[in-house]
């Protein structure tokens, strides 16, 4: 028998209404979610990538049973998330970038004590998890100390530690280096590298490309509430399904007849002369090729996209992209 998977979201719909002053009744309404099938497997770290408003963190908050789902079924960890939400919070931890989720004014001790005891966690069961994770995410010398005194960075570590309090079996990062600097974003990467390789299941969301190629297995592409390559695929099988041909010394007929054929999207010049012919699919590519060797050209290069390439690809256009 198969094990079912950690994550199993099956037409998933939100819309949010809202009612515009001293009307009686919602009048328009904002869909976050549409139809969203996702599937991520145990042990797996899933990267969800989206522009702002994408519909990422209402698809988080789904999950953490924070929202209800408009229409369609979730699963976490085989608990539904209407019907049984205490089962699946019991599985589940969470981490939310910017400066959501942590009391200020209270020590780093005092907001782990907090959501410990919300776990259920109590006396030395709850003190040694403390001390195990402050150890771990280097804060115990400061964990007597106020949250609202330290740097984004700690405090990103205090998150941490507070979704991993109860020992959960899928984490869900949202934006979890959000208004990190790259020295801080790069040692929550690391830590992030330590959970998967504990086999910890992480649904991560970012817009952050070089992020999600770090510390990844399996991405989706997320856009206007929709799930936009259906089949979530492994970086390098879907690098491999987008691919580039460059070519020096094309004449303008040659060029010309390359860029209609079929599956070839886009055609740019490059700075060292070369011209460089984008294909979407493998038969495209090697049809660009062959119509260049006909035309005798000799100089080709092909290479494979970047993430950020193809993300650009998905999204049409130049949205909310960032590449650190
Ligand atoms: N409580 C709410 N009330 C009304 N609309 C909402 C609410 N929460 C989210 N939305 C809308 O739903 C859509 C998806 O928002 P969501 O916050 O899930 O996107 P996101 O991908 O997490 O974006 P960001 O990266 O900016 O956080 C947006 O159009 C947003 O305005």
């Amino acid at each position: 028998m198969t094990e079912s998977p950690c994550i199993e979201i099956e037409g998933l719909t939100r819309t949010f209404s809202h009612r515009i002053f001293l009307a009686r009744r919602p009048i328009t309404g904002t869909i976050a979610l549409d139809h969203v099938n996702l599937i991520v497997e145990y042990g797996e770290v899933h990267g969800l990538l989206g522009p702002n408003g994408a519909g990422k963190t209402t698809l988080c908050k789904i999950l953490a049973t924070i929202l209800l789902p408009t229409a369609g079924t979730v699963t976490v960890c085989g608990s539904d998330v209407v019907t049984d939400p205490r089962a699946v919070r019991r599985r589940i931890g969470i981490v939310l970038g910017g400066d959501r989720g942590l009391y200020g004014r209270l020590t780093a001790r005092q907001n782990l004590r907090h959501w410990g005891a919300l776990y259920g966690l109590h006396g030395t069961a709850l003190r040694s998890r403390i001390d195990e994770l402050t150890e771990r995410f280097g804060l115990t010398t400061r964990q007597h100390d106020r949250v609202e005194t330290f740097s984004r960075g700690m405090k990103q570590r205090v998150h941490l530690a507070r979704g991993l309090i109860a020992d959960p079996e899928l984490l869900l990062l949202d934006e979890p280096t959000d208004g990190l600097d790259p020295v801080a974003a790069t040692e929550f990467r690391a830590l992030v590298g330590q959970l998967r390789a504990e086999g910890r299941t992480i649904l991560l969301t970012t817009h952050n490309m070089a992020e999600a190629e770090q510390v990844c297995d399996r991405v989706s592409f997320i856009d206007n509430g929709t799930i936009l390559d259906a089949d979530p695929a492994t970086l390098s099988a879907l690098v491999s399904r987008y691919e580039r041909i460059d070519a020096l010394g094309v004449t303008e007929p040659t060029r010309a007849r390359v860029s209609t054929i079929a599956g070839v999207e886009r055609v740019e010049d490059l700075p060292d002369g070369y011209v460089r012919f984008h294909a979407t699919d493998r038969p495209a590519a090697t049809a660009v090729l062959r119509a260049l060797v006909d035309a005798e050209v000799t100089r080709i290069r092909n290479s494979e996209p970047s993430l950020e390439e193809i993300y650009l690809h998905l999204m049409g256009g130049q949205r909310g992209m960032r590449v650190d």
